[in-house]
């Protein structure tokens, strides 16, 4: 047990996918994953293992943002020695030829979170995608036919800033905002594990387009099949 997380320790698994809602975790334990058990409960945070395709995989509630997630990170990493972290999340595209639906593979994620500047004494750190992973789910999403999109997100530390610059990121190459990934990067390169966000374009910041609830069920999905066929190739 750790802090947060109330599991045994054989009860999570060597490769754990990481949504930011909890619910999506129960979610994609009763719909994806064989022989789910619950293994947390802590604040409502919930995690489940079972298998996929016959391999042991872990799903973990996060919350949102960045000091959420660094709390199971960290956890995670201390307590029961995960080896990949796999993030199953959405985002708001910011660029016009990213779509809502279409899924992103972020390779690497800027960030006004203070947490790294924190951490490297004021010098920016690159937070960086494990390539093995990139390239897995890559080519699992490719397999597929999906419209995947790879490359730089921004990870936020407000949901709601009237003084974001989305053009300025746009123009310097961003594909769309969120709230977690530049910690679990980080995160990972500390403790030596595998990480990767996969993410689903629930809406477009710029031109205010949604998906309809149904549409995003539909797309999670296909988010949460790369992810766990990423999974099941990992060492
Ligand atoms: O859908 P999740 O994984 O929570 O991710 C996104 O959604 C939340 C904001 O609504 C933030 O956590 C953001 O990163
Ligand atoms: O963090 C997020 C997630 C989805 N959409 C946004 O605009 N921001």
């Amino acid at each position: 047990m750790s802090v947060h997380i109330g599991a045994k320790a054989d009860d999570i698994a060597e490769t754990v996918l990481l949504p930011g809602d909890p619910l999506r975790a129960k979610y994609i334990a009763e719909t994806f994953l064989e022989n789910p058990f619950c293994y947390n409960e802590v604040r409502g945070m919930l995690g489940f293992t079972g298998t996929y395709k016959g391999k042991k995989v872990s799903v973990q509630g996060t919350g949102m943002g960045v000091p959420s997630i660094s709390i199971y990170i960290n956890e995670l990493m201390q307590s029961y020695h995960v080896q990949n972290l796999i993030r199953v999340g959405t985002c708001g595209a910011i660029q016009k030829d990213v779509n809502v639906r279409d899924v992103i593979l972020a390779m690497t994620s800027s960030t006004d979170s203070s947490m790294n500047r924190q951490t490297f004494n004021g010098i920016d750190y690159a937070p960086t995608a494990n390539w093995e992973l990139l390239k897995r789910a890559f080519d699992a999403g490719t397999e597929k036919g999906l419209p995947l999109k790879v490359g730089n997100v921004f990870t936020a530390d407000q949901f709601y800033n009237d003084h974001a610059d989305h053009e300025k990121w746009a123009q310097y190459g961003i594909l769309a905002i969120e709230m977690e990934t530049a910690a679990l990067y980080t995160l990972a390169a500390k403790y030596g594990c595998r990480a990767l966000s996969v993410l689903t374009v629930s809406d477009h910041i710029i031109t205010g387009e949604e998906t309809t609830s149904d549409e995003r069920q539909t797309t999670f999905n296909e988010m949460i099949e790369v992810a766990l066929e990423t999974a099941v190739q990992s060492k």
